[in-house]
């Protein structure tokens, strides 16, 4: 097969991260005998300081041109204090807009090798975590109009954004996660906060609708601020969680803790268009950067991701996962999910093993 994958390896740790997912999707389709082209594009601060924007033109081209989308991640102090029309987080969220990829799935599973790297007492991890985060990524806070800043009468600043979403934009995501529910443990919790949000309510309203035509997935609603205290109290309750662009960020984050660590969560962002884009759920950990201590273990997970959702290769993607299980049975860990104190392999040597034992 013929795969013309576009690369973003973005900012701090995201070139790191994205040589060694690169190094593990040549070791595979190597060994499948498939052609990959690669192509590599700017985005987020790096495009920023060569095109003062952080989503050239020439990226969303290339984007469109390929079959998947391979990113690292963005952002970074450096560009903290910049316009915030062109910050780098603003690069991110306009190439998900410009392929329309409105489902961000976030899988944060415990992997039974790394129990004991795992925050919380076995006697809540039970026989194991294995939660997915359906994430509404297009609309929500992050997009929403009007947002601004001012300056009232009395000369205090302000400044505001809108929490919207329509009818359409919830039930598309809903029903997908129904049927990601549906082929996982049939139970599917609907997270938001509708005690207080109008456009929460609206949420609650379509997800009730939307659950009449799947009355074998067991439904639930759950506020937001309930969940992040059951994530960490009951995790083992939840299969699958469906949530707006805001909520689902925050609470994929907690989740990738009761896993780990966040160097171990893979995403796929999709839609209804060819193009999808995979990216590790963290960002660009400029505390680590250039010490060679990033997981990379995230950004390769996504590439198994990419290679079962953009192209059916289970076979491959099944390789990926199951290799990345051995080397964590074997003993190996970068820090993050060593113990404090022992020896432990750098971004590249991790990545070097995983694509060695392929
Ligand atoms: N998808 C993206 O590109 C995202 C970008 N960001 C951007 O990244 C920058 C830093 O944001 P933070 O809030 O610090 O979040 P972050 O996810 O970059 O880092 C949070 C903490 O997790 C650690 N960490 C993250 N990834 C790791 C990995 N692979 N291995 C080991 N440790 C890892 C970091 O060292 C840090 O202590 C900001 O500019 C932010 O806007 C934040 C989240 C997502
Ligand atoms: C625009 C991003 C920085 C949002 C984010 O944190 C994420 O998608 O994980
Ligand atoms: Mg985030």
């Amino acid at each position: 097969m013929d795969l013309n994958i576009c690369v973003l390896p973005g900012d701090g740790i995201g070139p790191e991260i994205i040589e060694q997912a690169v190094v593990v999707l040549e070791k595979v389709c190597e060994k499948f005998g498939h052609k990959l082209s690669l192509d590599e594009a700017q985005i987020g601060g790096v495009a920023i300081d060569a095109h003062n924007t952080p989503l050239p033109q020439a990226t969303i081209d290339k984007c469109l041109a390929s079959d998947a989308v391979l990113m690292g991640a963005i952002g970074g102090p450096k560009w903290d204090k910049i316009d915030k029309s062109i910050r780098p987080e603003r690069g991110l969220l306009g190439i998900r807009k410009a392929l329309g990829l409105y489902a961000n799935l976030r899988p944060a599973k415990l992997w039974d090798e790394l129990k004991d790297a795992s925050f919380l007492k076995d006697s809540v991890i039970g026989d194991g975590l294995d939660i997915m985060v359906v994430r509404e990524l297009i609309g929500g806070i992050y997009f929403g109009e009007p947002r601004g800043e001012g300056v009232d009468e009395n000369g205090e600043r302000y400044a505001y954004n809108t929490m919207v979403y329509k009818e359409s934009e919830v039930k598309r995501i809903v029903k997908l996660a129904f049927e990601i529910a549906r082929k996982r443990g049939s139970k599917l919790h609907s997270v938001e906060k509708a005690n207080v949000l109008d456009v929460s309510q609206l949420w609650n309203e379509v997800a009730e609708e939307v659950s009449k035509d799947y009355s074998d997935v067991d439904y639930h609603t759950m506020y937001v601020d309930n969940c992040a205290m059951q994530l960490v109290r009951n995790p083992g309750q939840f299969d699958t969680i469906v949530t707006g662009n805001l909520f689902g960020d925050i609470i994929s984050d907690e989740a990738s803790m009761i896993t780990g660590s966040i160097g171990m969560l893979p995403s796929a962002s999709i839609g209804d268009g060819k193009v999808s884009l995979f990216e590790p759920i963290h960002g660009s950990a400029p505390d680590i950067t250039g010490t060679g201590k990033a997981n990379p273990l995230a950004t390769i997970l996504s590439v198994s991701m990419m290679l079962r959702y953009s192209f059916d290769l289970d076979a491959e993607a099944d390789l990926i996962e199951a290799t990345v299980a051995k080397v964590l049975a074997e003993g190996y860990r970068t820090a993050d999910i060593m113990e404090d104190g022992k020896e432990c392999l750098s971004c590249s040597e991790m990545g070097a093993l995983v694509a060695s034992k392929l």
